[in-house]
């Protein structure tokens, strides 16, 4: 499935986040967020496993798009995009970071924690971008801040944010989606409980 970037916002009100440990669970995984309502997964660089976990998803799961999450230094956004990554996110952007993504040319959501951040990202044309580390950057304030002077960015904010306050972040008029880890708790991995996943991602779907 091919997305422009700011469509990356429209996939799912909720972005689940994921760094797995064995690229074996990703299908599993991927298929009980399908069946909980949920379009999308960012599979994190963290681990070793991330980039075959994208290859797969990619190739087995149909009805989500795969994303890979955490790109910080170029090489890695191409090859996530040999993977069958459908979008790219960072926590953050460098000039040379982000030169990188242009080339590679699939859609991105760059990280942004400060205005100057945000401003300088519309400069280079884009209009959509990650809130992060959204709770530990001023929240829903500072957010609800942006939208006066920025009124054309729209964004997806991640870190801290879960089922208490993902609510309050969706009501703002310039938020699109909000990311987290919630969904795909360590110990639901461990166990290989897609049922429990699924019952996560069915609230996380009602969300909005
Ligand atoms: O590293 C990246 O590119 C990320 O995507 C950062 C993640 O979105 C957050 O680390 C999720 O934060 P929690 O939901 O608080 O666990």
């Amino acid at each position: 499935m091919d997305v422009k970037a700011a469509e990356v916002l429209e996939l799912s009100p909720v972005v689940p986040v994921v760094a797995l440990d064995d690229a074996e669970q990703a299908v599993d995984l991927a298929r009980a967020l399908v069946r909980g309502g949920i379009g999308t997964i960012e599979v994190t660089l963290r681990t070793p496993a991330g980039l075959p976990a994208i290859e797969r998803i990619a190739a087995e799961v149909e009805d989500i798009v795969v994303g890979a999450g955490t790109i910080t230094e170029p090489g890695q956004a191409a090859r996530a995009a040999g993977a069958g990554a459908g979008y790219l996110v960072t926590p953050g952007g460098t000039d040379r970071l982000l030169d990188d993504l242009d080339e590679v040319g699939l859609p991105y959501l760059a990280g942004i924690s400060t205005v100057s951040e945000a401003m300088r990202l519309a400069e280079r044309g884009v209009s959509a971008m990650k809130f992060f580390p959204a709770e530990a950057s001023g929240g829903v304030p500072y957010l609800q801040s942006l939208s006066g002077p920025l009124p054309g960015l729209r964004f997806c904010p991640t870190g801290g944010i879960g089922p208490d306050n993902a609510r309050d972040y969706l009501a703002l008029s310039n938020v699109g989606c909000v990311g987290g880890s919630w969904i795909t708790p360590k110990r639901l991995l461990a166990a290989g409980d897609w049922g429990g996943v699924e019952a996560l991602a069915r609230e996380a779907a009602a969300l909005r």
